[in-house]
């Protein structure tokens, strides 16, 4: 079964072409669910490895160019992920599948995109964000401020003053489970704030249960809220991931219109066999 891996600022996927519903009878030859069949191709020492698996499908409305179907490594349906429709815009783009202006369907709406630089680089028109406000929290005894919003999937975002040794990962980890945001949970962002037009980021991303290189929905809701606190003053904003690259992001002021653009890379076309299924 062909597929390519591709990442979007770190942040990795497995794409798949399942216009023809080969995913669909590769998963029942092997006698696995859907889920099992993800868990299994984003594992890293036995599989492929990858943060998401990404099917592409034929549209429900032929106005727009594909379906996707998005999966977190945990074998969990995300309705969204920012940089992972990036990698699928790239994909589609090179598979043939669309020109440069793309219209795609997710469980959250249409999604437009345009690809820049023959695809090395994909900018996304994400559906409105809504929710935003702030949320107080308790944890680990002390009272913690940040601010929520769902910019295609749920975010809470919060600013801490050291970034770079913050333990995103265990704190990351209470705050997704934590009971104000049952029953989904949220994926969690910590901010800081680097100049009038800059933030830096750390994620702990919900379905993959870890801090990831990047995440897009994150980087879009970390720009939002600090933009709509004051704590940055103009826009576009340059979201500095942890792995290193920048995300732009630009929106009006009220939200209608929320732009993501970055980098994509093609890791590697790759070839899936049976047996990968049977340890
Ligand atoms: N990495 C993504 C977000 C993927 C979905 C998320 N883990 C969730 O389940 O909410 C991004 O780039 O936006």
């Amino acid at each position: 079964m062909r597929f390519v891996k591709l990442h979007g600022s770190g942040n990795d996927f497995v794409v798949f072409d399942n216009r023809q519903g080969e995913v669909y009878d590769f998963v029942k030859s092997l006698n696995l669910s859907l889920k099992e069949f993800v868990v299994k191709v984003c594992a890293f020492h036995t599989g492929v490895g990858a943060d998401g698996l990404i099917l592409i499908e034929n549209p429900e409305n032929y106005e727009n160019h594909f379906k996707w179907q998005f999966f977190n490594s945990d074998g969990s349906v995300a309705s969204m992920c920012g940089n992972g429709s990036r990698c699928a815009v790239r994909f589609a783009y090179e598979e043939g599948i669309v020109d440069k202006q793309v219209r795609f369907e997710t469980l959250a709406g249409v999604i437009h995109a345009e690809v820049l630089d023959e695809g090395k680089r994909v900018k996304v028109l994400l559906t409105k964000p809504n929710g935003l406000k702030d949320v107080s929290l308790r944890v680990r005894g002390t009272s913690v401020e940040g601010s929520f919003i769902n910019t295609g999937v749920p975010h809470f975002v919060m600013l801490v003053d050291n970034l770079e040794s913050f333990d995103v990962i265990s704190y990351g980890r209470e705050i997704r489970f934590h009971q104000v945001f049952e029953p989904g949970g949220t994926n969690v962002d910590f901010i800081k704030v680097n100049s009038e037009d800059s933030i830096s980021i750390r994620t702990y991303e919900r379905g993959v249960e870890n801090e990831t290189l990047a995440c897009g929905t994150g980087a879009v809701a970390s720009a939002i809220v600090a933009y709509k606190r004051g704590l940055v003053k103009r826009k576009p904003v340059e979201v500095r991931t942890k792995g290193g690259d920048i995300l732009r992001i630009d929106f009006d002021d009220d939200l209608s219109r929320v732009f993501l653009e970055g980098s994509v890379y093609k890791v590697f076309d790759g070839f899936l066999h049976k047996e990968a299924f049977y340890y």
